[in-house]
């Protein structure tokens, strides 16, 4: 019997099921979105309980769509959004309070407190990341100061804390496994990455106790099996990493050097810097990429908060387009943005500036503005954020890239990629399969117990679908940089 790689995607809006084979084809997507929770301005949670059961919904309904079972699955590779922040009663299963999201700010005036005690360079050496309410530390503070009894409970070791492949996996295995793996747990500010262990000194300072964190584990390695009733038969659960680590493993980014870029609600760019972790002067995160069979690959990371998002703005906000796919040709029908600069810093700035109080702002409208301007300079702000990121990496890392590997929902978008070639110089080039994040999910577990054999067959399987060569000269790019720079010095807090 034919055995497959079921992949599980939990993503900030939507659950995805991928079912794929040995040639890293994909053979069905089930997708489910669920409730975004918007409490106060600036906070973001879901619902645990609903991260869970869309998942395991759209699992199922991937088995079914091609009409196999659950022994026909070789083993489970989790992906996930990353840094949201889950704590649950150990005892009875059932969270404490809703799951924090990355997006989410309500920590950012905790965050200036540390900063302002001189702590910056601290949590920078360890952890390779920026002090930032994006991370799950300060939420795992707040649920503890704020949640009633919550302290107490921790310090009786009752609560345990998970990111989502955490809680995934304590629901998998039904509270058998607390356990978490290196890309989730260096995206906590409590974890260090030189150690590979959980910090001492940084769970003081955020006064953290250790019995509610999860057992860290590598990338690829057989954790544990589901549990019987779950999907009728137990499958072994095989390979966990964040979401964009999985996607830099999915593009076959697996070589120092190389670069890649998901444009999803926000871009994440990952330059793979092989086997040592490079610090950043240029407030990118140091991160860990993956570790397998005892190597650890780390990246250097730019988050980029707002993108696809900013395209959802033009669609529920200002209602200029229907659906996300309509401003390419909305765009596409001014032949530029006329002078327009879209800053979309919604909820601030992150990488390379990091600013919490940063604010949207659109610059240079005149009379002759239209529409069409304004969605076309949302869709450069997405390449020019970009750009930003990868001039941080070059200056960090010496190195020129030879391409950009893209992918995420707004990568479909021609006109943007072919921007993004032209203000990079760089060529950009997305591959055949665009669900990269769930194939490396996938290559992660398959690896573990033998289903592909080696990162060089996997390497053999990229395969480009479409390529975006630079086309515009040096000057007009260094033009329309430093343009955008003067939109993004008006959008700072000062
Ligand atoms: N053709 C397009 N052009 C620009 N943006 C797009 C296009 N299609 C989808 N998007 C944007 O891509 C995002 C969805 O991509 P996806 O990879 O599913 O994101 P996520 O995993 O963050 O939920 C949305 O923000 C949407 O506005
Ligand atoms: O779920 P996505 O694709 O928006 O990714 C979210 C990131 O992991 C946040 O760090």
């Amino acid at each position: 019997m034919t055995k497959y790689i079921l992949a599980f995607d939990q993503g900030t809006t939507s659950s995805r099921s991928i079912i794929f084979n040995r040639d890293g084809d994909m053979l069905t997507v089930a997708q489910k979105e669920f409730t975004q929770i918007f409490p106060q301005p600036g906070w973001v949670e879901h619902d645990a309980d609903e991260i869970w059961s869309s998942q395991v919904g759209v699992a199922n309904e991937a088995l079914a769509r091609i009409g196999i079972k659950a022994s026909d699955i070789a083993a489970i590779g989790i992906t996930n959004q990353r840094e949201t922040t889950i704590v649950w009663d150990r005892k009875t299963g059932k969270p404490i309070y809703n799951a924090i999201v990355w997006q989410d700010r309500r920590t950012a005036a905790d965050c200036d407190q540390l900063k302002a005690e001189g702590l910056e360079t601290t949590f920078q050496q360890k952890t390779g990341l920026v002090i930032d309410a994006y991370f799950s530390g300060t939420k795992v503070k707040w649920l503890l100061d704020n949640v009633p009894y919550a302290r107490e409970k921790a310090e009786r070791g009752e609560l345990a804390f998970g990111t989502v492949d955490s809680w995934l996996m304590w629901k998998l295995t039904q509270g058998e496994l607390h356990i978490t793996d290196v890309t989730n747990a260096c995206r906590t500010l409590l974890f260090n990455i030189h150690t590979q262990q959980w910090d001492d000194e940084l769970l003081s300072i955020l006064n953290i106790p250790r019995s509610l964190l999860p057992e860290v584990r590598s990338s690829s390695e057989v954790y544990g099996y589901t549990s019987e009733g779950i999907f009728g038969s137990r499958i072994p659960i095989a390979g966990i990493a964040g979401d964009q680590q999985a996607a830099t493993f999915g593009q076959a980014s697996l070589q120092s050097g190389m670069a890649k870029n998901t444009y999803g609600t926000g871009c994440f760019i990952l330059l793979n810097t092989g086997n040592q972790p490079m610090q950043s002067n240029h407030k990118l995160l140091t991160t860990i990429a993956w570790r397998i069979n005892g190597r650890t690959d780390y990246a250097l990371e730019g988050s980029v908060f707002i993108a696809g998002a900013v395209v959802q703005w033009l669609r529920d906000g200002l209602e200029i387009i229907k659906h996300s796919a309509d401003v390419e040709a909305l765009a596409a029908s001014v032949p530029d943005t006329g002078g327009v600069y879209f800053v979309p810093a919604f909820v601030g700035l992150g990488a390379p500036y990091w600013d919490s109080y940063a604010r949207g702002t659109i610059t240079g409208l005149t009379r002759g503005s239209t529409n069409a301007h304004i969605a076309r300079a949302a869709l450069d702000s997405i390449a020019y954020q970009t750009a930003d990121v990868i001039e941080a990496m070059r200056q960090d890392s010496q190195l020129h890239l030879r391409e950009l590997r893209v992918d995420g929902g707004a990568s479909r978008n021609n006109l943007l990629m072919q921007f993004q070639a032209d203000i990079l110089g760089v060529p950009v080039v997305r591959p055949k399969i665009t669900e990269t994040t769930a194939l490396g999910a996938a290559y992660l577990a398959g690896l573990a117990i033998g289903y592909w054999e080696s990162e060089a067959e996997i390497l053999q399987q990229w395969q480009a679908d479409q390529w975006f060569e630079p086309k515009i000269s040096a000057d007009h790019r260094l033009n329309l940089l430093d343009s955008w720079h003067q939109a993004i010095a008006q959008t700072r807090h000062r």
